[in-house]
């Protein structure tokens, strides 16, 4: 036994997914990952090129019999027969191969898919933060779905043509030399043509993904601001915003057509340029000079647009490719930015704490016994000299070195953008110091134990995000473990929300969030009470709320929040005097700095901008 949570081999094999992709591009990674399609389409290949020139040759044949031996129909019709199962064959091999390169595509735009998705989930808060959500959005569904050719078009074809035109031509060669020069001459001029073409698409391309990217972040910005945009009146200027990047994507993706079709008739005019050449020499040689015979003559024009054809597919193929890999370069680009903040938010801690795995693997495995029978027991979390700043421009956190002791209410207080909620994050351990230390029992939190240590905190932010579900998953999401009706029920009744579950007809099936029903600000945060009674936390983060909520409400909160805070360690981002008044220990911030820590009676007598705020906020009647 290696005494690895699932969590954790999820995590190692996470890890050799992202030192892969270090290593490669996604493409060489699916290109290993996917090894037998490619085999298996070398070999179909193969077989279809022996097909196509099996197929020439035969009708060549029958041809002569018939047209120029004047044989009898019953003498060929052997070799007609043959001639047919081939072209089956030949027609068999063709689907075969599109349709491996279209399983190459679904299963490489589902491991993307995935990539993406696990490296947004494990990506920092500030990370998260940043950039357009759009912009994330259009990556992990557009630029993928773009992927597609490459490895459905792109890859079959380019293994087809490095196989059957040199199987055509060494034919070629063999029946006719001249035929085989005119062919060995002419032929680079496609595939130079197309790199030359392609390279211009490859960069008009990634142009177009960053156009697109611009346009579904504007477009979803403005979607989720729209109430603030009419009020605002800043409706219009945002639709010629949003005009301009449409419009800027427009031309990207006209620019991509405009070479394209000049691509596509600047192909034709070559193929048929080079048929005709072939073709002309071959009607001199066996009319002018008559040194060939009519089945050498009419094998040659039978392959030669074969071999064209083969060409001129892998141009075009050539081209598509080019444009996926404009999309595959921004899936690139955000997994390795999204690999970038994974690798500093984890550097240096792991190293400094070897323990901190297995500290946390006991507090998980303590938490499940003790889960079972007694409520999860708090541990202690002490903040040493802890520095944090989102840029190193911005803002900047610094706190001294302070412990807070299992079962302890705190209040972390000050004026707005003081840095209150920010040192919550980081007790949470959602956002990571630059310097100093969060010890949990002890031990530096590590993102690499996130899931263990999350099973132990509860966070009721100021605006819960509610999914799109009914009342009863939306609670259920609160534990990983299964929860019958009556629990989720009960917790509902414990935050004060059966009340207003009672009041749908379809009560706990009632849908809510995105789609569903909306639900005031007051019943979303006992909505978030509910999720907390449910999981039944060591460590409850309750970011109070500033707006004044109907007495009713806050009696309800208020009293649900006691509750909870009973059994475990609670911290309060508090606004309220009375919460301020009943924490054991008030942790003071100005302007990012931990100034001081004490109760409500010492700070008061000690610290003038406490008292000041104190004073500030019973005349504002909070009390
Ligand atoms: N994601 C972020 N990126 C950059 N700066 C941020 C980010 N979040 C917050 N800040 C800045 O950090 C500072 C502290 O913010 P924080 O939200 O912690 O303050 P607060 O005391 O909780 O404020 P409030 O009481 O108004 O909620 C502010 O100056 C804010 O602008």
């Amino acid at each position: 036994m290696c005494g690895c949570t699932l969590a954790c081999h999820k995590h190692q094999g996470g890890e050799e997914l992202k030192k892969k992709r270090k290593n490669k591009g996604i493409i060489s990674q699916q290109m290993s990952l996917q090894r037998n399609r490619l085999v298996l389409l070398a070999v179909m290949s193969t077989a279809l090129g022996v097909a196509i020139v099996s197929q020439a040759a035969l009708l060549a044949e029958v041809v002569q019999r018939i047209f120029v031996e004047k044989s009898s129909f019953t003498s060929v019709a052997m070799l007609l027969g043959i001639l047919l199962s081939v072209m089956a064959l030949r027609t068999a091999l063709s689907y075969a191969n599109g349709k491996v390169g279209l399983q190459m595509a679904a299963t490489a735009k589902t491991n993307m898919r995935a990539a993406v998705l696990q490296n947004l989930i494990h990506a920092s808060m500030s990370s998260t933060l940043h950039g357009q959500t759009g912009g994330k959005v259009s990556v992990a569904l557009d630029a993928v779905d773009e992927a597609d050719s490459y490895f459905s078009q792109y890859m079959p074809r380019m293994l087809e043509a490095a196989i059957i035109p040199i199987l055509i031509l060494i034919i070629t060669f063999i029946e006719h030399p001249n035929s085989g020069w005119i062919m060995l001459f002419t032929a680079p001029f496609i595939p130079l043509f197309m790199i030359l073409v392609g390279l211009r698409t490859k960069n008009k391309s990634e142009e177009k993904y960053e156009q697109l990217a611009e346009f579904s972040g504007t477009f979803l910005d403005s979607l989720q601001g729209l109430v603030s945009l009419k009020i605002f009146g800043r409706a219009h200027h945002q639709k010629r915003v949003i005009e301009r990047s449409s419009l800027g994507y427009r031309d990207a993706t006209m620019d991509i057509l405009k070479i394209a079709f000049t691509n596509t008739f600047m192909l034709e005019s070559i193929v048929m340029l080079s048929i005709g050449v072939i073709a002309l020499e071959l009607a001199i040689q066996l009319l002018v000079f008559k040194s060939m015979s009519f089945h050498t003559a009419f094998l040659v024009l039978l392959l030669v647009p074969e071999f064209y054809t083969l060409l001129k597919n892998t141009g075009t193929a050539f081209h598509s490719g080019r444009t996926s890999m404009g999309a595959i370069r921004r899936v690139e680009k955000l997994l390795v930015e999204t690999d970038d903040d994974r690798n500093t938010q984890t550097e240096g801690e792991l190293g400094a704490h070897p323990s901190s795995n297995q500290a946390l693997k006991e507090l998980s495995q303590e938490y499940e016994t003790s889960h079972e029978n007694l409520l999860p027991l708090p541990p202690t979390i002490e903040l040493d000299h802890v520095r944090f700043q989102y840029r190193s421009d911005s803002f900047e956190l610094q706190t001294k070195k302070i412990s807070i002791t299992p079962g302890e209410h705190i209040a972390i207080v000050g004026q707005s953008g003081s840095g209150k909620t920010t040192l919550l994050h980081l007790i949470a351990g959602l956002l990571k110091p630059a310097s100093g230390k969060v010890l949990i029992n002890g031990n530096s939190v590590t993102t690499h134990d996130e899931s263990a240590w999350f099973e132990y905190v509860s966070y009721i932010t100021q605006h819960p995000y509610i999914f799109a579900g009914t009342f009863a998953d939306n609670i259920a999401i609160g534990t990983r473990r299964d929860v019958s009706r009556e629990e989720i029920e009960q917790a509902a009744v414990d935050a004060g929300l059966a009340a207003v579950v009672a009041q749908f007809e379809q009560g706990f099936d009632t849908f809510v969030g995105e789609g569903g029903r909306g639900l005031s600000g007051g019943e979303k945060q006992r909505l978030a009470l509910a999720r907390a009674f449910l999981k039944r936390s060591a460590i409850i983060l309750f970011d109070e709320p500033t707006v004044g909520l109907d007495l009713q409400t806050e009696r309800v909160l208020q009293r649900s929040i006691a509750t909870l805070a009973k059994t475990a360690t609670m911290i309060t981002v508090a606004h309220r005097l009375y919460t301020i008044q009943q924490a054991d220990n008030i942790l003071f911030m100005q302007q990012g700095v931990l100034v001081d820590s004490g109760s409500h009676a010492e700070l008061l007598e000690r610290l003038p901008q406490y008292a000041e705020m104190v004073d500030l906020q019973r005349k504002g009647g909070f009390a």
